[in-house]
């Protein structure tokens, strides 16, 4: 018997023994940081010339660790491993592969500021967003080996006298994963266990930004007792590895999670059937988000102000779920406009490793152009009302950005920033405010902070998102409480963390016998 699912508790670092016991980890990490990593091929270790170096955005002197690179010869290998590693682990009992994922997940729980601090220095996380990271990994594992034992039976469905019939799922094959650097471990780490515990095999290709994390994963898997060649780990380029093994004609299943143009161009690469293909492929992909945050006339400007700074600058914007756009009903725009101010002007910016700092820097070079090139275009598109500046000299700090009065269908209110800055946008009234929240291609997440009850419900009629939030933030869904996947360009609404997410990753077999 296993227990109820219950999500991961939080670290409250107010409390002085979890502070201390988290700058231990910290200390501790930091003296490790620098080693080299291996690619795991068919359970052997394998160290190339080719390395990928992974450095802390926050000081970009500090080398995290180096991971060693595949190439397509590689990933080769690596896919026909798991795909002679399939027809074994497929055959295992559903429960002893979701107990595999129930001691992984012990493992993570018992050295957690471990992976938090990791995830400090090779993502830029302050420690609150470091800490919800881990533990949404340890809830992937502990939800979807739960999820398992539901499902092992297969689904109810009728009979007759004189004919039986079962409906079961069966594993798929050889998955390729494919996550982004953002939620650097949860993401990375439940897109590969769900369909691991479903019995197929995986090929992994973690970001390049954060590899080292991925890595230590692979060795609680490993720990846990995952037999070789049913995870492969192959970090390297995603043009010539991710391609590769999208491409190649044994991947069964691709799960992507990542930006809009690399999902789609995988969506595409995928419906094209290889010499020797004898399957469709089955893909999850779960892109970006330009997420909405509404505020009615009759609202709490307060919890309005919160939830607007929350879901802007939560990890420096660098969500999925950020909610870089504001919606205002023009009855309260000004005033909450200044509040928002305020309180992003009380904000503090530094390196993540440091107490207390709320937002650290953004994840690199590329983004850090990105963000400031877009900063740019908000100063001609709309008015600057706090922030605007960045500084790499040491890291890639941006400072939380306030923009105001942008035009619906300006380039700031369409595209995805990712990165600290939120878009004022006045609406004359609600059907105007839903109008211009559903205005962008994507439908990942959105909130509605109202105090009207018919507003609410044509809300949830109305706007067209994934995840819709309602007198609070857009971000932070939570493993088996807010299944996550949006609408539209944000992807095919798989909804990690839910009930129907691993039956993406399996096949229903339907099994008749006259008697
Ligand atoms: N919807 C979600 O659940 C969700 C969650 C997190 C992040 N995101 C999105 O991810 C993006 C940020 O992450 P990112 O910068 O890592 O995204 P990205 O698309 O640049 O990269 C994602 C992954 O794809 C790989 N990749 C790159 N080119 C590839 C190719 N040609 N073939 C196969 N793989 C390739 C990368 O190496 C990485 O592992 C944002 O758009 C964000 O909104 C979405
Ligand atoms: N699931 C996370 C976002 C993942 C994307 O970055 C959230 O709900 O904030």
């Amino acid at each position: 018997m296993v227990t109820a699912y219950k999500h991961e508790p939080f670290t409250d670092f107010t409390i002085e023994e979890n502070k201390l016991a988290f700058e231990e980890a910290l200390k501790t990490v930091k003296e490790e940081l620098g080693q080299k990593h291996d690619l795991l091929v068919d359970g052997q270790r394998i160290r190339t010339d080719q390395e990928i170096v992974s450095t802390n955005p926050a000081n970009t002197k500090q080398v995290v660790g180096t991971v060693s690179k595949a190439n397509q010869e590689v990933a080769e290998k690596a896919v026909q491993a798991a795909s002679t590693a399939f027809e074994d682990w497929r055959k295992w009992d559903e429960r002893a592969r979701a107990e595999l994922l129930f001691r992984a997940a012990g493992i993570i729980r018992r050295r957690k500021h471990e992976f938090s601090a990791y995830l400090v220095y090779e993502v830029g996380k302050p420690w609150k967003e470091a800490d919800a990271d881990t533990a949404e990994a340890i809830d992937f594992l502990e939800y979807y080996g739960r999820q398992m034992l539901e499902l092992k039976d297969g689904k109810p469905i009728e009979s007759r006298p004189g004919e039986q019939n079962r409906y079961i799922y069966t594993a798929t094959g050889v998955a390729v994963v494919i996550p982004p650097w953002n939620l650097a471990f949860a993401i990375m780490a439940g897109t590969a266990v769900a369909p691991l515990v479903t019995g197929s095999t995986v090929v992994l290709k973690p970001a390049s930004n954060s590899p080292v994390i991925a890595a230590k994963f692979v060795e609680v898997l490993e720990e846990a007792g995952l037999p070789k060649g049913v995870l492969n780990f192959v970090p390297g380029s995603g043009r010539e590895v991710g391609d590769y093994l999208v491409e190649h004609p044994k991947t069964a299943l691709i799960s992507f999670t990542g930006s809009r143009d690399i999902g789609t161009r995988i969506l595409k690469k995928a419906a094209e059937i290889q010499a020797g293909q004898q399957h469709l492929k089955q893909v999850i992909a779960e892109m970006g988000g330009k997420d909405t945050v509404v505020v009615d006339n009759k609202a709490n400007l307060e919890t309005a102000a919160e939830a607007i700074v929350v879901s802007a600058f939560g990890f420096s914007g660098q969500k999925c779920s950020s909610g870089s756009r504001a919606v205002v009903h023009e009855d309260v725009y000004d005033e909450l406009l200044e509040m928002v101010k305020e309180r992003t002007e009380k904000l503090t910016v530094g390196n993540a490793s440091e107490e207390n700092v709320y937002m650290g820097p953004v994840v690199d070079q590329n983004a850090y152009d990105k963000v400031m090139s877009y900063i740019e275009i908000g100063k001609e598109e709309g008015r600057l009302i706090t922030g605007g500046k960045g500084d790499n000299s040491k890291g890639y700090f941006i400072d939380p950005t306030v923009f105001a009065d942008l035009a619906p269908d300006s380039r700031m209110q369409r595209e995805e920033i990712f990165g600290p800055v939120v878009c004022f946008t006045k609406a004359k009234d609600f059907d105007e405010a839903i109008e211009i929240a559903n205005n962008t291609e994507y439908g990942l997440t959105g909130a509605v902070i109202s105090d009207n009850r018919d507003h609410l419900e044509q809300a949830k009629r109305d706007f067209h998102v994934g995840n819709l939030y309602f007198n609070r933030n857009c971000t932070g869904a939570i493993v088996g409480y807010q299944p996550f996947g949006g609408f539209k360009m944000s992807g095919t609404d798989s909804k990690a963390g839910g009930p129907d997410y691993l039956a993406l990753h399996m096949q229903a077999k339907t099994i008749s016998e006259k008697f």
